[in-house]
């Protein structure tokens, strides 16, 4: 049996995950943990693996205090660039048995939604992105998108593509979106979502659209419970469900 502790228990996601959790024949939740409650909880309880569906205020404290402790992390909450990936990675030196898995997203489709795009990425000379959330989400872009962003820039470095076109010169703020390594991102918060992305390509004479949507957030499961079955396996830091997944 897996121990594992949750941390944002009380959240729209935490509480999801605590459910799943006790669901899983190889899983005992043996802590839930939101706001005010102290990590000791964590050890005192025996947490082998923590779940962390918090803030991206508060990510970063609770992963340096698990990692002392030599208790491995599932992270799903948002948040990392590449400074907060290297701080990890330091912390992570000094505790080499840990792994943290950072998952910007745990959804199936959503996975291979971005290992598709990335895929796409060099055969098209333009390409937009757009996510679309339910209200309450605090952060945009989402992690996501960002992500997604991310791969497609590399994969567009790697393959030589120039410029994305754009020939806009005047427009209000935000008309056109965020830059994120020069891919444009879009993003929509709506009542009655979820979480949606579209990845928009284009080039002359033809478009490629690829859509993921989770309609209930029990689609991000699955994943989660991937994450904490592999992460002590695992050590180090791993960024993206996809490693856990066997693509190749
Ligand atoms: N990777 C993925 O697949 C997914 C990632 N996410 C991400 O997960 C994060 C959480 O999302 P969601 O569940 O919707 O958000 P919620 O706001 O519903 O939940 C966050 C919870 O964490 C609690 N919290 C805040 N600070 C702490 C702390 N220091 N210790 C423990 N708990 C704390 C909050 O309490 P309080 O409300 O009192 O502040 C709240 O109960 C976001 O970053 C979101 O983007 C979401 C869905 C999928
Ligand atoms: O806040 C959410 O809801 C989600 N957050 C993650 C993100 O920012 O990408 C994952 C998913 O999109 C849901």
């Amino acid at each position: 049996m897996i121990k594992v502790g949750v941390l944002g228990a009380k959240g729209k996601m935490g509480a999801q995950t605590c459910l799943a959790v006790e669901e899983a024949d190889d899983c005992e939740l043996v802590a839930r943990l939101d706001q005010a409650d102290e990590l000791e909880e964590l050890t005192k309880a025996g947490a082998q693996v923590v779940v962390d569906f918090t803030r991206p205020e508060v990510v970063m404290d609770n992963l340096e205090w698990c990692i002392e402790q030599g208790i491995h992390a599932v992270v799903g909450t948002t948040g990392f660039d590449e400074s907060r990936l290297s701080t990890l990675r330091t912390w992570l030196e000094a505790s080499p048995s840990t792994g943290v898995l950072i998952a910007p997203n745990f959804s199936i489709g959503a996975v291979l939604m971005m290992q598709f795009a990335a895929k796409a990425a060099r055969y098209y000379e333009s390409v937009e992105i757009i996510e679309l959330h339910h209200p309450d989400k605090v952060d945009a872009p989402s992690g996501t998108a960002r992500r997604t962003a991310e791969l497609i820039a590399a994969a567009r470095a790697e393959a030589g593509s120039g410029p994305i076109p754009d020939a806009t010169t005047t427009s209000l703020d935000g008309a056109r979106g965020a830059d994120v390594e020069g891919i444009r991102v879009h993003g929509v918060r709506l009542r009655g979502l979820i979480a949606h992305q579209e990845v928009l390509f284009g080039d002359t004479g033809e478009t490629l659209t690829i859509r993921h949507d989770s309609m209930a957030r029990v689609s991000f499961m699955a994943g989660v419970l991937l994450g904490v079955r592999r992460i002590s396996g695992t050590p180090g830091l791993t960024v993206g469900l996809e490693h856990f997944m066997d693509l190749d």
